[in-house]
């Protein structure tokens, strides 16, 4: 089958080459040329897992390309997949300006019937809004027997796992109420529902908000487990203790209750955001969603305070080093990452900052440039003569660190760990200041 995927992001990029892999036959377009240059010359433009030997495999077998001609290649597909971003306007709702900039190239250039499908996480009513757009344009284009159909199909991959969440999904979500458009959407994802996984059709409104309700608890979670850290540090209990003391209720379940340092990334911190913003537009209130919110803000503070209560609110001249830049491990996106917002806040007060990534290293230099800012390829050479470690992101490489090397190598043995990889503990007896989040000291 013909597909387009428009938007070579994160998404796009990962599921084109996943549609590819299952036998289809992608053109992935973007209107960045850097972007589709680096992918036509064999070069990914994002850190995945796996996804180079997908895209270099299915570009080999000739499934899939890359190109900035976006007119001619919806011309040429029968699915046309709306991968483009959404980011937050300024009121927290999702801008939908890249969407909607697709959606009328889409108009311009079909020429036989399409699916149209959004892939992007767009609030409810955006897929019938593109539907009026692109039947204005055929009406302009005098293509009033043109027929396409609209359908929401929303995506749960996540970054660092991604290929594998897109060729092994919990479910794959198809909202259309038009019997046509789910047949073809049936005949698509034969090869992953020939496998067992399964399908869910519903409405498109259904389908919209099925995204974003999925990243809402999930976002919940996180921001509850976070409140019980606090709790945890004021009465002398142990968030690790409480979390085992839950998960084991199969009503609960183990998957996102580790506290840390606040959820970052494009997407759990917009997706509520924008919820919130959807609701409140319909005179909704959104009591426990704006508390997620506002518990996040102030656990992505939460190193930022550590250091001020251990170093005292004078932090010039201080040299603190950072290991994870990037918002989770196995990518370098840094969209939302605590580490970013807590390096800005240092720097105004005249630390000298010292960061490792393994992957993240680029994506931060252009977002934080120089100032106050030395970057390292190594970690163990961030640490060097820093007053503090402050950890961001549990890379593997970080938990499995030789702490007898740390010690050495820091001017003082103090660890900030927003991510909670060592034993309180044992780091004692190591001789380390070590504050974690919701742990005992
Ligand atoms: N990142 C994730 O893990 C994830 C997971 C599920 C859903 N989503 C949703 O998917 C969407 C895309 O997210 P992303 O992280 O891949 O974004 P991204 O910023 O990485 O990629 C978007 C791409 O679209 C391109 N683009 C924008 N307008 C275009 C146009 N008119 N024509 C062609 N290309 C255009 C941009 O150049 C960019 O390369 C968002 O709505 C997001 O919420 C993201
Ligand atoms: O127990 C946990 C789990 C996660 N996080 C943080 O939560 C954020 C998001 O993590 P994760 O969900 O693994 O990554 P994403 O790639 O942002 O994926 C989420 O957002 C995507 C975009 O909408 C969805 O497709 C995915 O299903 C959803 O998990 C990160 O900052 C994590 O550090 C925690 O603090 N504690």
């Amino acid at each position: 089958m013909k597909i387009c995927m428009i938007g070579t992001g994160y998404v796009g990029l990962v599921v084109g080459a996943c549609l590819a892999e299952m036998g289809h036959q992608v053109i992935c377009v973007d209107n960045n040329p850097t972007k589709i240059s680096a992918l036509q010359n064999g070069q990914l433009p994002i850190y995945e897992p796996g996804l180079e030997r997908l895209v270099e495999r299915n570009v080999l077998e000739s499934r899939l390309s890359f190109s900035l001609d976006i007119s001619e290649s919806v011309a040429q597909s029968q699915f046309i997949f709306i991968a483009v971003g959404t980011p937050p306007a300024e009121d927290g709702s999702a801008d939908l300006t890249y969407v909607m900039k697709a959606v009328e190239q889409i108009g311009a250039s079909i020429r036989d019937y399409a699916i149209v499908i959004t892939k992007s996480t767009v609030p409810i009513g955006s897929s019938e809004r593109i539907r009026g757009i692109i039947e204005e344009q055929l009406k302009n284009r005098g293509l009033t027997n043109l027929e396409f159909d609209i359908v929401s199909n929303p995506e749960f991959l996540r970054e660092g796992a991604a290929v594998n969440d897109f060729l092994n999904p919990n479910r794959i979500v198809v909202g259309s109420s038009n019997p046509r458009a789910l047949a073809y959407m049936e005949k698509l994802y034969l090869p992953l529902t020939s496998k067992g996984f399964p399908i869910v059709h519903m409405d498109i409104a259904s389908a919209e908000l099925a995204k974003y309700a999925s990243n809402a608890m999930l976002a919940t979670r996180i921001s509850f487990m976070n409140e019980m850290a606090g709790i945890c540090e004021a009465v002398g209990a142990d968030i690790e203790r409480v979390r085992q003391g839950m998960e084991l209720d199969h009503r609960i379940g183990s998957y996102f209750l580790s506290a840390g340092v606040g959820y970052g990334g494009s997407c759990f911190p917009k997706d509520v955001r924008a919820i919130i913003q959807s609701a409140t537009e319909r005179n909704i209130p959104t009591h426990i969603l704006e508390a997620v919110d506002k518990v996040n803000h102030k656990q992505k503070k939460k190193l930022f305070e550590m250091v001020v209560s251990h170093f005292g609110e004078d932090l010039k001249g201080l040299k603190l080093a950072v290991w994870g830049l990037s918002f989770k491990p196995e990518t370098d996106d840094i969209r939302e990452a605590p580490s970013i917002e807590t390096i800005e806040q240092l720097r105004k007060r005249g630390v000298q900052i010292q960061v490792h990534d393994p992957v993240a290293l680029q994506n931060a230099y252009q977002a934080l440039g120089e100032e106050n800012i030395t970057y390292f390829t190594g970690p163990y050479q961030a640490l060097m003569d820093a007053d503090a470690l402050l950890i961001f992101t549990e890379w593997k490489q970080y938990r499995s660190a030789d702490l007898g090397r740390i010690k050495s190598l820091l001017k003082q043995a103090v660890i900030f760990d927003g991510r909670n990889l060592f034993n309180p503990y044992m780091m004692k007896e190591e001789g380390f200041v070590y504050q974690s989040i919701g742990r005992m000291k």
